[in-house]
């Protein structure tokens, strides 16, 4: 050990599926105050993306593995904290600043502060400094109301940021704003588009401190410390007996109701953009609101070089991106991650199956699926 080390504030960032976190994060990144900052991520699915959007030196950012990180990979970011502080004690890499925990959408908060706040080893080495939850001004107040996760993200943070200000309807902002403040009376409201968000003192909160939040906020954590009846929270991502990697979705979905199901399409072969077009337009119009995410990088044939990002939240679907070339040459696949709730995974494998030529004798082809009245024009690629 090279002496005492300087306690590391953690922040975390949260907010709802698709809200914006890793928009956000990209930009307060590029401050230069947030340089020897270490980002935590985790996503809710077996295939990756995060990693390959979030814009810091790859070495500055650490990936939990599949699982969320309220539940099954827990255990891991405990682990991850510790691990982070052997090496800037042994010298491996310089003293870092800060961390960012950017958690996934579905992640209730409370587990998640409880393993910063409450194991001993960590509290030695890094503080909790606070909670930055970004809320889609498009979808946050229907969000609230279907989820307690988001409910909770918003009653439990420092600061407050209202994403895509300028996609909501006329009187959107001041009715979630309204509701924001009922659930957190405290928390400055932050307008997403505005410069102040995009600064590294976004992060800077202070000493987290849950008894000026709504009194909920307190028996949560609480809730949570206690859960084990040990008055601590304990690494439970072995207990399906798998080890590391290995994690089952059921512990998530457990938690986050029986319906939620997070699943992933993989294909080779570049896609040809009107089927990618139909296939989005029919699983946005018809299925919209069983959709609550999608994330992909999809190679389309028009040119296989330059992948297309595209991100569904809800029945909303933002802009597509062209890459100017793929994060990772040796794997240029199309990926794309789901998070359904109560949406069969088979029927959109199948759908997409249709839709990219994959022949089966039982199925309607990409022709017929066209043809269906629901399906609305207007993705462009
Ligand atoms: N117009 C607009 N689009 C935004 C804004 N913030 C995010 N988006 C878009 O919303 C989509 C989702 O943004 P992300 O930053 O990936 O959201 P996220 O919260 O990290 O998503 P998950 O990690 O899946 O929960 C992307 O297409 C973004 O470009 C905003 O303030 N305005």
């Amino acid at each position: 050990m090279n002496g005492p080390m300087r306690v590391v504030p953690v922040s975390i960032l949260t907010g709802f599926l698709g809200a914006g976190k890793t928009t956000l994060l990209n930009r307060v990144l590029k401050d230069p105050a947030l340089a020897d900052t270490a980002v935590i991520i985790n996503e809710f699915g077996d295939v990756s993306i995060d990693h390959l959007l979030v814009e810091a030196s790859s070495d500055g950012v650490i990936e939990l593995s599949d699982g969320c990180l309220c539940c099954t990979v827990r255990g891991e970011l405990v682990d991850t904290l510790a691990d982070l502080m052997d090496r800037m004690q042994t010298g491996r890499i310089k003293p870092l600043k800060r961390v960012v925990i950017e958690t996934t959408g579905l992640a209730d908060p409370a587990p998640v502060l409880q393993s910063v706040l409450g194991n001993p080893v960590i509290a030695q080495n890094f503080r909790l400094d606070g909670v930055v939850t970004v809320v889609d001004a498009v979808n946050g107040e229907q969000t609230i109301a279907n989820h307690v996760e988001a409910m909770k993200q918003v009653a439990v943070a420092d600061r407050l940021v209202i994403s895509k200000s300028g996609l909501a309807k006329d009187d959107g902002v001041g009715r979630l704003e309204a509701r924001l403040r009922d659930l957190n009376p405290r928390a400055p409201i932050i307008d997403g588009d505005t410069e102040e968000a995009g600064r590294a003192d976004l992060f800077a909160c202070g000493l987290y401190d849950a008894t000026t939040k709504v009194a909920d906020v307190g028996r949560w954590l609480q809730d949570e410390a206690h859960a084990d009846g040990h008055g601590h929270v304990h690494d439970h991502h072995h207990e399906d007996g798998h080890g590391h990697g290995h994690h089952h979705h059921h512990h998530d979905v457990n938690r986050h109701g029986s319906d939620i199901r997070s699943f992933s399409i993989v294909h080779d072969r570049p896609i040809e953009p009107m089927a990618l077009e139909m296939f989005i337009d029919l699983l946005r119009s018809a299925h919209g609101e069983k959709l609550l995410r999608m994330k992909a990088i999809v190679s389309v044939a028009d040119n296989p070089e330059r992948p297309v990002v595209l991100h569904g939240v809800q029945t909303v679907f933002h802009a597509p991106e062209r890459l100017a070339a793929w994060p990772d040459p040796a794997d240029r696949r199309t990926r794309m991650v789901l998070i359904t709730k109560g949406l069969d995974e088979a029927f959109v494998r199948d759908l997409f199956d249709a839709f990219t030529g994959k022949p089966r004798v039982d199925r309607p082809d990409a022709q017929a699926l066209a043809d269906n009245p629901l399906a609305v024009p207007g993705m462009k690629f």
